[in-house]
């Protein structure tokens, strides 16, 4: 039997009195792409942090690979190879693409706090940027600073920084936000093939990007999961197009 790489159950947060992961099961399984769609303030966003240690879950079990992982911090998580993406506002806008990586494949070693200019004449780091810079398609921008890169190559650029990090599992919040339709369906394609090196868990609000890519879909409401199924399933479950589809349940 397959076991999933990424298992929640139970997963609960509070801020307050105001729930925002309610008793949550979710499943990850090699290969997948499971997305996490619900309204604005569902809690999305929170847990994929429950997950990877940025927040701290209030009850349940986060299991990855089998192990109970809740005690574990951020960057534990991370050396395990549990990666979320880079937000934009994370690149370093005077560092080349090529250097953006080579922080990243530097952090995986745990030594973040190294000096920069010794970062940037390794030769295995240089190797490993280079890489992964090629898998997104931006070799030819290596050199280039960040700031001049666009926003769809800052997107490919994050996640060549997250393959740097030799992901188990990645934890995508938004990829396609703010890329045009030619940008979304080149990380479409890019994505798709991307399951087969580590699952995803994927919040995404571009509904045909979701139904495009998603094995599964998870729908959060309010904190909990109210429907899990296949794209169609979801697509055609009343419920969901109430909640979630702004339609008449009718
Ligand atoms: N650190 C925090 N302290 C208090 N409330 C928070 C905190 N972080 C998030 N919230 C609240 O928790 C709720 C869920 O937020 P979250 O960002 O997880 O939702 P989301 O589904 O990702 O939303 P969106 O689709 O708009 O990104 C929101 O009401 C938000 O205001």
């Amino acid at each position: 039997m397959i076991e999933p790489v990424l298992s929640l159950s139970g997963l609960s947060k509070s801020f307050g009195a105001l729930k925002v992961t309610d008793s949550v099961d979710l499943d990850l399984y090699p290969g997948e792409i499971h997305a996490l769609i619900g309204p604005n303030g569902a809690g999305k966003s929170s847990l994929i942090k429950l997950v990877a240690g940025e927040l701290a879950a209030d009850a349940g079990a986060i299991r990855f690979d089998g192990h109970d992982i809740g005690e574990l911090d951020q960057p534990a998580r991370a050396r395990l190879g549990l990666t979320r993406t880079f937000q934009v506002s994370s690149l370093i806008p005077e560092f080349s693409a090529r250097g953006n990586v080579m922080f990243a494949a530097q952090a995986r070693r745990r030594s973040v706090f190294g000096f920069i200019g010794q970062v940037n004449k390794d030769p295995q780091l240089i190797g490993e940027a280079e890489q992964a810079l090629d898998r997104v398609g931006l070799s030819a921008r290596s050199g280039v600073r960040v700031s001049e890169l666009s926003h769809g190559e800052k997107r490919l650029l994050e996640i060549a920084m997250a393959l740097a990090m030799r992901p188990r599992i990645f934890l995508m919040d938004e990829p396609m936000a703010g890329l045009g339709q030619e940008g979304s369906s080149k990380l479409i394609g890019f994505l798709d093939k991307l399951r087969t090196q580590a699952p995803i868990l994927l919040i995404e609000h571009d509904m045909d990007a979701v139904f495009q890519l998603a094995d599964r879909i998870s729908v959060l409401v309010a904190g909990k999961i109210i429907a899990r199924g296949k794209a169609d399933d979801i697509r055609n479950d009343p419920e969901v197009r109430a909640a979630y589809l702004g339609e008449d349940a009718a």
